[in-house]
């Protein structure tokens, strides 16, 4: 052997990229590419392995991807075949050598100097040959099938060429039973005595759940009846897989295998949420993609050849979850029952390959458990436990193959291909410098479905099957360098915590169950979701249809399509019309507020200014009053000075109307020796006499200025006449408060007078009494004085003087007798003085 073996280590092995020279399909060249893809990644990755971490602040935990290596062992034919070469070493439980033999391409290429012909790859743990199912399933599965018991979404995937032991992994037969059935039988030991035995919780969408009414139940009974009868039908052909080929039917068991039940880190009485008196539901389904389309393996197989399987579309919810829409979920109540279940998938499988002239390898399986815990009427949580046989992953070169079966390695290339892709850019997103890198999930129905475990809404482990074959070994060769990619993939691991989200309940129509009294407006969402207004067309290869089919395909998709955006116009129009309608009450509204803000404030200001007004009148009234009341001091003429005033200017009235008079007699008859002699007396008296009037030259003047004057007089008489008047008035009420008071203390001094009289009265009768108490003290003592003198005591007498005697010795006795006395005495004296 010239192949020059380097065990330095892993990076420098894979410093080296592999370059076979691959017969150039286009398929090949797909296939070529994702070995490059990897290989060129696998040139970055560094030996140091990358050890799981916890993110100090958070709850999420992350964790390197667990990727199991599983070694089968040789068959008898393979054993007479020469096929074992020591390809494959296993050094220890984490690491393997994979050998070249000595046909082989990697061989012949590191002869020619390309490529090295041994490689290393370590793995978390690798099973040999000798390993058995139930140890592989301790070491390897247990512990997720936990943790999807505590909430976790799970998914294990089984990788590997044609032949290497997929199958055989996860099914097994029924006498050495796969991780599949015994994953079922820890679920069901776990549940045990607390199985929702109804069937009226359903899973529904992603990670909802749907309330089924009675008849929706009744069909739910009826559908899983249908599906286990298919067991019992016969004319299924006999198939490569295990399961199928040492079943006994149809009775079918994997109860009896027992398992260390305290291994692991499980501790059943440490979960706190299994204490109560939760009941949980299982249900499953079984589906296989092929050619890039997803069928349901519970559906019936059509028997007619024209008649074609129904291809399942991949949705999405409003969270991003994927699923496949329509997929039969059926409620098992047991391992065996799931088995069943198991079994009627493979069937259909294999019927379904045999009709389209391929192998079921050719496909990836699917196999899910749905967990549902439920508590009273409520869905508390639901699991996913995912299990994944993937299509043999060898090249088709060897095949030769053509047609349609090189249309289906192309399919299946391309879904392990993106696979890896996707595999290469989570590990490259690693990397700080390259983080939210692009991940192609959705570029294949595989890397779609499991998109959210990837993305940390679950927990995944890789199983890589090999056989030891010289054949097969650049293919292995390959296997192994994909799964040391995969390996250094580091997954986040959500916490419990975020897992436990309770999913939604709908109706039976789907729509969202009113929740608390409310509308659970998330779920309504998601029923709403775009996804799930699409129609689902069959998404079978339509590049297989005539071009006239094709072209009315084309037509009807149009179609929708006008009619979608029809309606969307219409939305858009009637969203417009309701927020045009929205703005313009909003408007109205704030129009109406702010009228009745400036009427308010009008009203203010007017009521201000009216005040300020009132208060300006006020004050002018006030200051008015003021003026008149200091022009009135200033004007005031005392009343002797303006009567003698007054009598001063009727004096020169009268002087003046005299000589008036006199004037006109002279003028009548200046002759006249009287009106002579008088106006010259006139005359004389007025020089003589009379100072002012020699003042006053001039008679006209003189008389404006008496009037006046006269005027000023006048009016001052008028305001003092008034003043008199309300004096006089003044005086008057004065009077009349005076009489009253007189009148008032008359009455009071004949009170008084009364009072007097009845207090001398009452002091001679004070004399009176005081002279008769004075007396009958007198007589007291005479009698005391007797008594001492008489030798004998007389016999009391009952009497006045008696009395008085008892009296003296009581003062109480004494004074009511002296009051007796008294009224005896004023009765007397009343009778006197009638
Ligand atoms: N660990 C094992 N121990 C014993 N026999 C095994 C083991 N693994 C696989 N085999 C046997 O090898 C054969 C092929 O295994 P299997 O069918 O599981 O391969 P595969 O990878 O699923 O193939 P395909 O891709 O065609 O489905 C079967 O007969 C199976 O019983």
């Amino acid at each position: 052997m010239s192949a020059k073996i380097d065990f330095t280590d892993e990076s420098s092995v894979l410093a080296h990229p592999d370059r076979d020279a691959m017969e150039s399909t286009p398929h090949d060249h797909h296939f070529d590419n994702l070995h490059r893809g990897v290989l060129s990644e696998l040139s970055t990755i560094s030996a140091t392995t990358v050890s799981a971490q916890v993110e100090s602040g958070g709850n999420l935990e992350e964790q390197q991807l667990k990727v199991y290596l599983r070694v089968r062992p040789f068959s008898k034919e393979e054993l007479s075949n020469n096929e074992d070469q020591g390809c494959v070493v296993l050094e220890n439980s984490e690491t393997a050598v994979l050998q070249a033999p000595k046909d082989s391409l990697s061989m012949k290429n590191s002869e020619r100097g390309i490529g090295q012909a041994a490689h290393k790859f370590s793995f978390s743990q690798i099973f040999g040959p000798e390993t058995t199912q139930t140890r592989f399933f301790e070491n390897t599965v247990r512990s997720l099938v936990y943790s999807y018991l505590e909430g976790q979404n799970s998914l294990v995937f089984s990788y590997g060429v044609t032949n290497a032991g997929k199958t055989h992994t996860i099914q097994g037969s029924s006498n050495d039973p796969g991780i599949l059935p015994q994953a079922l039988d820890v679920i069901f030991d776990h549940i045990k005595g607390r199985k929702y035995e109804h069937m009226d919780l359903k899973p529904y969408l992603s990670n909802d759940v749907q309330y089924l009414d009675h008849d929706q139940v009744k069909q739910e009974k009826c559908t899983k009846a249908a599906v286990l009868a298919l067991l019992k039908e016969e004319g299924f052909p006999k198939t490569s897989h295990s399961i199928l080929k040492s079943q006994p039917e149809p009775s079918f068991s994997f109860s009896s295998v027992s398992y260390d039940q305290t291994a692991g880190p499980f501790d059943m009485t440490d979960s706190a949420a299994e204490t109560d008196s939760s009941l949980f539901s299982v249900w499953v389904s079984f589906s296989e993609i092929y050619n890039e389309s997803v069928y349901d393996l519970l559906e019936p197989i059509p028997t007619s050849k024209n008649k074609k399987r129904i291809a399942l579309r991949v949705c999405e919810d409003s969270s991003g979850n994927s699923y496949v829409r329509g997929l039969k979920w059926i409620n098992v109540q047991s391992t065996e029952e799931a088995c069943k279940i198991l079994r009627v998938g493979n069937k259909n499988r294999s019927a379904a390959s045999t009709k389209m002239n391929h192998s079921s390898s050719r496909s990836h399986s699917i196999f899910t458990i749905k967990l549902m815990k439920i508590h009273g009427t409520e869905v508390r949580r639901m699991s996913e436990l995912s299990l994944c046989d993937l299509a043999g992953s060898e090249r088709c070169n060897k095949t030769k193959t053509f047609g349609e079966r090189l249309k289906e390695a192309g399919n299946i290339n391309n879904s392990l291909l993106i696979l890896g892709k996707c595999i290469a850019a989570l590990r490259q997103n690693q990397n700080a410098k390259r983080r939210n890198g692009y991940v192609p999930f959705r570029e294949s129905k595989l890397t779609r479905l499991f998109q959210s475990i990837f993305c940390g809404k679950g927990r995944a482990c890789m199983i890589v099957n090999i056989n030891q074959c010289a054949s097969t070994y650049d293919e292995t060769l390959h296997v192994m360098k994909f799964s040391a990619v995969a390996k250094q993939v580091v997954q986040i691991i959500p916490s419990k915590t975020l897992e436990s989200i309770a999913p939604r309940l709908v109706g039976k129509d789907g729509k969202p169950l009113i929740r608390d009294g409310v509308i659970d407006n998330e779920a309504l969402e998601m029923y709403l979701s775009e996804e799930e207004l699409l129609d689902d067309d069959d998404e079978s290869d339509m590049s297989v249809l005539p071009q006239e089919e094709l072209l009315n395909i084309i037509e009807t998709l149009k179609e929708k399509l006008l009619a979608e955006r029809r309606k969307n116009v219409v939305q858009e129009i009637e969203i417009r019309k309701e927020m045009g309608d929205a703005m313009l009450q909003q408007l109205l509204e704030s129009e109406e507020i702010r009228n009745r803000q400036i009427e308010e404030l009008k009203d203010s200001y007017e009521e201000k200014l009216e005040n300020t007004f009132e208060m300006y009148k006020d004050a002018i009234k006030e200051h008015a009053y003021q003026c008149a009341l200091e022009r009135v001091e200033e004007e005031y003429v005392p009343v002797d000075e303006f009567l003698a005033e007054q009598e001063r200017v009727q004096d020169l009235t009268k002087k003046l109307a005299e000589m008036e008079q006199k004037l006109r007699s002279f003028q009548s008859n200046p002759s006249d020796p009287q009106t002579m002699t008088s106006s010259n007396q006139y005359s004389l008296e007025f020089e003589s006499g009379s100072s002012e009037s020699k003042r006053n030259d001039a008679l006209p003047e003189a008389n404006a200025l008496s009037e006046k004057l006269q005027e000023e007089k006048n009016k001052v008489i008028k305001s003092l006449e008034k003043k008199v008047v309300e004096l006089n008035k003044t005086l008057q009420e004065a009077a009349e408060s005076f009489m009253k008071k007189q009148t008032e203390i008359k009455v009071l001094q004949q009170k008084i007078t009364d009072q007097d009289q009845e207090i001398e009265k009452l002091q001679n009768t004070t004399l009176e009494l005081e002279t008769l108490v004075s007396r009958l003290r007198e007589e007291l003592e005479q009698l005391n004085r007797i008594s001492k003198e008489a030798p004998e005591q007389p016999k009391p007498k009952k009497g006045l003087l008696a009395n008085i005697k008892a009296s003296v010795s009581s003062p109480v006795k004494l004074s009511r007798t002296l009051k007796k006395s008294a009224k005896s005495t004023q009765s007397s004296s009343r009778k006197r003085a009638l």
